[in-house]
């Protein structure tokens, strides 16, 4: 059901000339990657953003900079959304006169910047601007209110009915990915007007690393021991690479190509879980609090290390120095002490380290499993932050002995949005198969006593109507490798508990071991 009651379109307060977003402190108005459109393709009669030729622009430390493209000709409007479990992320073009706030306010259009070979560039005076805004989900009217000023809904012509005072047109349609695409559809309709057309997740997820990993130069980097160093992956060398989004939950993905790809893997412990349990353990008001808080910390103070067990030493047989950690919280148990005896900056770090290091391992495996070195890791968790990625990158680098890279995004948070938006632009033949709902498993990978489904052709993938994801299901559950469409509701439950941790609760009192 959608949450149509919490919005009312009477409710958005009226557009002022000021930027909405700066009216709200709590509204995060983040990191405009900017790019413009270098040239205006067209195919039938639709106008198409032409992305060749993006390059970011500003400083190596600036996260989700400018990115700009020069030659954009004529006027276009587009936007795309992907509407998570946490935050909602907005991806829109304008013209370089419709620059954003940010931009207006860092001299970006007008100024000349050092240019990573030193050289200067020299901003186009024509061209258009990709602008990345995020708004917490629970917060969807503020990301209402901001399309509705900005204009944003329209595409291609239908701007100028808007723009002068017009309706929306009752065709407009925006594309939208994540959950909320589905969860908010009717909201978006009834207080905007215009139709979300749903992307697949992690279709949009997959073709937004593919394009900034394939077009924009200094936007790959490496993390460890505080030094940050770009990464320019040869084009013809980019396949196989693994994909770990941390979003709330996280999201395994073996990419293999554009549009080519498998879920091998995913991990409910993610971004929601450190933000989630943070803030019940600390009282922090937002996640960047808690990611300071934390810089604060002493792990120590909570995680048991090995050298708490070993009485100071290295337990060396098996490689691990007493500095370890040996189970995080784990000191908590052996204290007769209470939540508030612990300082929070200590929690916090020990929880970002723990939920940090747990995906580094699960990335770990799953990279060792089908032989990729290259993980590149995205979602809004990371944030930039340097622990974070430092701890990442340990991970992946000690599990794998130096065999396997953790890479980072400067645009981490906006593959999913980005690949909305490229989405627009899919050949007529994609558009067909927009609605397809591919559920992959990895065809090499050992399966113990369970089914190892194999990937079939179209006739085998289940359809997505409407709003409504209808699994597959297999036919038996003993190595048997066809699929079928479900047929009733408890057939679609079954197919919805494979591959996943599926508890059934009990009422029934565990047995437990007696005390001596
Ligand atoms: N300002 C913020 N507010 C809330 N969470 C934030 C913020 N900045 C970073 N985060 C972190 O990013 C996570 C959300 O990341 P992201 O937006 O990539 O995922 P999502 O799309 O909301 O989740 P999912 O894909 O699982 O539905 C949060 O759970 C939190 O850990
Ligand atoms: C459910 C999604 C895909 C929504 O983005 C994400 O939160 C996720 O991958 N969660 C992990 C679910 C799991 O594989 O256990």
């Amino acid at each position: 059901m959608a949450d149509s009651a919490i919005i009312n379109p009477s409710s958005l307060s009226p557009c002022s000339s000021a930027d909405p977003v700066n009216q709200s402190e709590e509204l995060e108005r983040e990191g405009e990657m900017v790019l413009a459109a270098a040239s205006m393709r067209r195919s039938g009669s639709r106008p198409q953003l032409d992305l060749s030729g993006a390059a970011i622009q500003g400083n190596f430390e600036e996260r989700s900079p400018t990115i700009l493209l020069p030659n954009q000709f004529d006027d276009i409007s587009r936007m795309a959304l992907d509407i998570g479990g946490s935050l909602i992320k907005l991806v829109y073009f304008s013209r370089h006169e419709e620059s954003s706030t940010k931009d207006k306010k860092n001299g970006h259009l007008k100024k000349k910047q050092e240019a990573p070979n030193g050289s200067a560039w020299s901003y186009p005076t024509r061209g258009g601007q990709l602008h990345f805004v995020k708004f917490e989900t629970r917060k969807l009217n503020e990301c209402l209110e901001f399309i509705r000023c900005k204009q944003l809904h329209s595409s291609g012509e239908d701007l100028h009915s808007w723009k002068f005072g017009g309706l929306p047109d009752e065709n407009a349609i925006i594309k939208a990915t994540g959950g909320g695409a589905y969860k908010f559809a009717e909201v978006f309709k009834d207080t905007l007007g215009f139709t979300v057309e749903k992307e697949d997740e992690m279709d949009c997820l997959v073709a937004g690393a593919n394009f900034l990993l394939k077009t924009i130069r200094y936007e790959a980097f490496t993390y460890m021991k505080g030094r940050k160093e770009f990464v320019q992956i040869d084009q013809n060398d980019l396949f196989p690479y693994l994909l770990v989004n941390i979003g709330s939950g996280v999201s395994v993905i073996k990419v293999d190509g554009d549009g080519s790809f498998q879920r091998v893997s995913g991990t409910n412990v993610g971004g929601g879980t450190f933000w989630g349990l943070g803030k019940l353990l600390t009282k922090c008001k937002s996640f960047d609090e808690l990611l300071e808080l934390s810089q604060r910390g002493n792990n120590t103070a909570v995680d048991m290390l090995v050298g708490d067990i070993y009485g100071g030493m290295d337990y060396s047989k098996i490689g691990l120095s007493s500095s370890t950690i040996a189970s995080s919280f784990g000191k908590t148990i052996s204290e007769n002490k209470d939540l508030l005896d612990y300082k929070p900056e200590d929690i916090a770090l020990s929880l970002l380290r723990m939920v940090s290091y747990n995906i580094a391992q699960i990335a770990y495996y799953n990279a060792l499993l089908y032989g990729l070195k290259r993980v590149l890791f995205g979602g809004f968790f990371i944030r930039g932050h340097a622990f974070t990625m430092e701890t990442i990158s340990v991970g992946v680098h000690s599990w794998s002995k130096g065999q396997a890279q953790a890479l980072f995004l400067r645009h981490e948070g906006y593959l999913g949005a980005l690949g909305a938006l490229l989405s627009y632009d899919k050949p007529d033949i994609e558009d067909l198969m927009t609605h397809t709902f591919v559920e992959q498993f990895p065809n090499d990978a050992q399966y113990v006593g369970g089914f190892q489904p194999q990937q079939g052709g179209i006739k085998e993938k289940v359809g997505q109507k409407d709003n409504q994801i209808i699994p597959p299901i297999p036919l038996t559950m003993t190595g048997i490798t066809r699929f079928e469409q479900p047929h009733s509701n408890s057939d679609m439950n079954a197919a919805l508990n494979i591959g996943v941790l599926h508890l059934v609760t009990s009422r029934e009192v565990a047995p437990l071991l007696e005390d001596h």
